[in-house]
């Protein structure tokens, strides 16, 4: 195993900044060549990770696991193949414009893998106490086995940038503040202004506590356990795991570190990872009281199936069965398996049918979850690659389907049963625009429930309801939306 110690990353407590945007692009599958070995292994790893992201669009977390095993690495040098990765990925927009400068041309005219390596060597010059000269023979190396023409280019582009402090490039590059406030915050704070806009419009237009947020967003969040009802205590569960009762949710325990997968509580089925966000509005769904029936519930989108292993724990203890819909067969597999020995049924379906199918009819559910497919922007501590690949556009076609799928449910909640209709996503397009719309195309007849009132008592800022819009650097939560309609005719 590479020892790191003389250039191991200490961080520097700054956070990452923000720039233009997200560059796929077309290279086909080049990995490092054979011949001289290139750089070692962790930066290998996260460089074979950050052109696995660009090139295919894969999801860094995922296949940063796979190179990880694929390479043998493990302990530190893991951890900072994971830390070169996730902070390169999220620090995308500001990098490239910092490379762009240095090297004189955009970077979109730069060959793939040898932008993809000075990515890397930027974050590690600007973001991480890696010494200077190791982050540039590194980086000069690496672009030699992957892009050997580059490397006498790749060279002078990492001794300019390792010439300025990172300071001294956010005041050159950043727009000032008092001209285009979104523009500087979205390189300080390296957050795509789209996104920021966003932000502010769903905090009311505030942008301190947009950049608040923008912080937040740029910390690697705490891992959140499930104590599933009937199974686990939280008090308990935190003493096993040596982690945390959670703030908010009765269920929730705070990790403080270490991989959850090797939890014996996750392999017997007692717990399971969840953002506490999710873990409330889940829950929120069977907190409201209802008259008559309660025992036939509907998780619409259920796949990976999180919400519907707390909502099939608590139907367990309360004599209730879950219908789980999931259009994607591999998520409705994933579903049984998070479900495993609860009254949970899975059907691989396209949930905007439920309500028209003759086993699904109108009318035949008490309390139904519509976990809509959203933007994710209310999750982006998790995915440090997806703030640059979201685009704008990718709106109208899910608010589209959010809108089917909340009809869908109003359909096949009878009169007085309950809707929750949740979002992991802050964007008022997703959030209050689509329940508004929503409701009022279903031509069903629905009240608002005040969301608050199902939230467990005393949590803070929570709005002026009857939504509730939960917030990471307010509540250390995923910003999870959460509306809660009772079918009234
Ligand atoms: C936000 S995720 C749900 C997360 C899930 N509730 C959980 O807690 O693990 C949205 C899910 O909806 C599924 N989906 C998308 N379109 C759908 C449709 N028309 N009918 C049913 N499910 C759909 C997606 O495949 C995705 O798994």
């Amino acid at each position: 195993m590479t020892d790191h110690k003389a250039d191991r990353p200490r961080h520097t407590g700054r956070r990452a900044p923000g720039g233009p945007g997200y560059l796929r692009d077309d290279r086909s599958g080049r990995a490092p060549r054979a011949g001289r070995p290139p750089s070692d292994p962790a930066r290998q790893a996260a460089y074979e990770a950050i052109a696995a992201v660009h090139r295919d669009d894969a999801y860094a977390n995922i296949v940063l696991s796979d190179i990880l095993r694929g390479l043998g690495l493990s302990g530190r040098d893991a951890a900072f193949a994971t830390e070169l990765t996730y902070g390169t990925l999220r620090a995308l927009g500001t990098l490239d414009l910092i490379v762009a400068d240095a090297a004189g041309r955009d970077v979109a005219r730069i060959d793939p893998p040898a932008r993809d390596a000075l990515r890397l060597g930027a974050y590690q010059l600007l973001h991480t106490r890696v010494p200077a000269h190791a982050a540039v023979n590194q980086t000069v190396d690496l672009v030699r086995s992957v892009a050997p023409g580059a490397a006498g280019f790749a060279n002078a582009v990492m001794r300019t940038i390792s010439e300025t402090p990172f300071d001294e490039w956010l005041t050159r590059l950043a727009p000032a503040y008092d001209e285009d406030p979104v523009g500087n915050l979205s390189v300080l704070h390296n957050h795509p202004q789209w996104i920021i806009r966003a932000f502010a419009e769903a905090l009311g237009g505030d942008l301190d506590d947009t950049a608040r947020l923008l912080i937040e967003d740029n910390q690697a969040p705490i891992v959140h356990l499930c104590a599933r009802p009937g199974r686990a205590e939280a008090v308990e569960l935190a003493d096993e795991v040596d982690g945390q009762p959670g703030a908010f949710s009765p269920y929730s325990v705070y990790l403080n570190g270490g991989s959850p997968r090797e939890l014996s509580a996750i392999h017997q089925g007692r717990a399971h990872v969840q953002d506490e966000g999710s873990q409330l509005v889940a829950a929120a769904l069977v907190a409201a009281p209802i008259e008559g029936t309660d025992n036939r519930w509907l998780d619409l989108c259920a796949g990976p199936g999180g919400k519907a292993g707390l909502l099939g724990s608590i139907a367990a203890l309360r004599g209730a069965e879950v219908t789980a819909v999931e259009v994607a067969e591999h998520r409705a597999r994933l579903v049984e398996h998070a479900t495993e020995g609860m009254p949970v049924t899975v059907l691989p379906m396209d949930g905007r049918s439920v309500g028209r199918d003759p086993d699904l009819p109108e009318e035949s559910f008490d309390r139904v979850l519509v976990d809509a497919p959203c933007t994710g922007l209310g999750s982006l501590r998790r995915r440090p690659e997806a703030r640059w690949r979201r685009q704008p556009s990718d709106l109208p076609a899910l608010t589209k389907l959010q809108r089917e799928l909340l009809v869908a449910a109003l359909r096949a909640v009878r009169p007085g049963g309950l809707v929750a209709y949740v979002t992991c996503s802050p964007h008022l397009v997703e959030t209050q625009v689509t329940v508004t719309e929503g409701a009022r195309r279903s031509g069903v007849e629905a009240d608002f429930v005040d969301a608050r009132t199902l939230l467990p008592p005393g949590m803070p800022k929570l709005g002026p309801g009857p939504t509730v819009q939960l917030w990471p650097h307010r509540h250390g939560t995923d910003a999870m939306f959460l509306a809660v309609l009772r079918r009234t005719a």
